[in-house]
């Protein structure tokens, strides 16, 4: 292996997360790769997207601010005082390029490309991910050969993008990897590898299995990843039954609320044995002691339960009012609404297990319930619970603005989060629940010019524009993988 454990690396290798709102201090995110300009139309659909994207413009304009906050907050030596020069013309975005030298290569920061280019250092573990993937991809055996003499910065490229250096495409894009929450999730101090429900994105999981089995700073948690066998019936059900039996789970589905307690979805991608086996697992390890496992409509918009509600807050929350207790008593309002049945599949369902308690499961009504459960009981805190709802809840903007994910936030810090600039009406009822709303541009200039620190910021909502990324159809928290957070005060 190229890259060895130090005593001093162990501690800035630790990977803990009780929470969705403390600090955060080590995150996995991923820059849009030169894949994600090549969905084309005829693709969009199959590969999870609503649209084409213009590649220049979500980099420059869009991600490339949420690397500069990010590193502000995490890692401020990389960019204070720097900026001007990074975004030089002349300089061609190399600082963002994980293959370039003159990458920002923090450790609080991190791109899977950089630890698949480290992984693929060692020989044994480039044959095997290789034949794994050449195998998955249907390559053929000199295709394979070619691919184990690109130097590993190359290949972990090529591998993401499925372009060789000389431009040709050697299999399809992932352009899904810049939502690295989906990859895996990090539940104190064990990492629990998606199994996902699309095609598209099979790729994404096999590379993220051998970063975390392989890379040296993953070693310490060799017994702590943890992996969800498939069922041993599934292999025997024809082919028309099996997706009820198949074991899948993306990690939009999975939230660390409290130390003791994790919310699992059941939802589009997350599959009912999955969400067994998660329970069955997590409480024989003794990872948690409480798993609210929320039920949500099948369907695209809403994919996962990140994308209808996240924690800012102790005590506050965004989430979309049509799936909660304010959203049925607007529509109890409208008389004809009323007489509409709602079909059960169509309802959200929330049961809670404990461990020790058997299968009886406490159920809640609403996600205000759950939610507010959670602030008061689990966390412990003192304000009342406040909830912020998708575009206000006014008609019809709640759905239009969940769809551009206003309900998905990545919170850096108690009371600051991240979130999209096109959602006008959430981000007013942030300002009507007390927060400031500031451009992500705006803040990284007052901080370059010393008017404000980051830890100076506190009950912020930091606007990202996202006019390209919200086509891909992910916010702030599907494209991040906390792996450090501070325990909550
Ligand atoms: N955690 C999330 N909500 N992730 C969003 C993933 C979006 C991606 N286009 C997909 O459909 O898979």
């Amino acid at each position: 292996m190229l890259v060895t454990t130090s005593h001093s690396q162990k501690t800035s290798h630790q990977v803990n997360v009780s929470s969705e709102i403390g600090t955060l201090r080590r995150v996995i995110v991923h820059s849009p790769d030169s894949g994600l300009g090549k969905v084309v139309p005829s693709k969009a659909q199959d590969w999870l997207f609503e649209d084409i994207v213009h590649l220049d413009t979500m980099r420059r304009e869009e991600y490339d601010l949420y690397i500069k906050i990010l590193l502000y907050f995490l890692d401020p030596q990389k960019v204070k005082g720097k900026i001007s020069t990074i975004d030089a013309p002349e300089n061609s975005r190399n600082f963002y390029k994980p293959e370039h030298p003159d990458y920002f290569n923090s450790n609080k920061v991190i791109d899977p490309q950089s630890l698949l280019s480290h992984i693929l250092e060692d020989e044994k573990v480039r044959i095997r991910l290789l034949a794994a993937i050449c195998a998955v991809e249907r390559c053929s055996y000199t295709t394979q050969e070619y691919l184990t003499t690109l130097p590993s910065k190359e290949l972990s490229k090529t591998l993401i993008s499925g372009t060789l250096p000389d431009k040709s495409m050697i299999f399809a894009p992932i352009p899904n990897f810049i939502f690295t929450r989906d990859i895996g999730i990090t539940i104190n101090d064990h990492i629990l590898l998606n199994k996902p429900a699309k095609i598209a994105r099979t790729r994404e999981a096999l590379l993220t299995q051998y970063i975390f089995h392989n890379h040296p700073i993953f070693v310490h948690l060799k017994d702590k990843i943890i992996e969800i066998p498939e069922s041993e019936h599934h292999f025997l059900l024809p082919d028309g039954e099996k997706d009820y039996k198949r074991a899948t789970l993306e990690g939009g589905d999975v939230m660390m609320v409290s130390p003791n307690h994790l919310l699992i979805g059941l939802s589009e991608r997350t599959s009912p044995y999955a969400v067994n086996q998660v329970i069955k697992i997590l409480f024989e390890k003794e990872v948690v002691e409480k798993i609210t496992v929320i039920k949500i409509p099948k369907k695209r918009d809403f994919m996962h339960i990140d994308t209808i509600f996240t924690q800012v807050k102790q005590n506050v929350w965004v989430l979309l009012g049509t799936l909660s207790r304010e959203g049925e008593e607007l529509e109890k309002r409208d008389f004809m609404e009323s007489l509409q049945e709602v079909k059960p599949s169509e309802k959200l369902k929330i049961m809670q297990f404990v461990k020790g308690y058997g299968d009886k499961p406490v159920h809640y009504e609403y996600l205000e319930d759950l939610l507010d459960d959670i602030s008061q009981n689990d966390l412990g805190c003192k304000e009342q619970t406040v909830f912020v709802y998708s575009g206000n809840n006014e008609f019809p903007f709640g759905a239009r603005e969940q769809w551009t994910d206003s309900c998905n936030l990545l919170t850096i810090k108690e009371g600051v989060s991240i979130a999209y600039d096109r959602n006008d009406k959430t981000i007013e009822a942030f300002k009507q629940a007390g927060f400031e709303a500031i451009g992500a541009a705006e803040l990284l200039d007052q901080f370059e010019k010393g008017t404000i620190t980051p830890e100076e910021v506190e009950n912020t909502i930091i606007l990202l524009p996202s006019a390209e990324l919200s086509r891909a159809r992910g916010g702030s928290h599907c494209m991040s993988m906390p792996l450090l957070r501070d325990p909550i005060q």
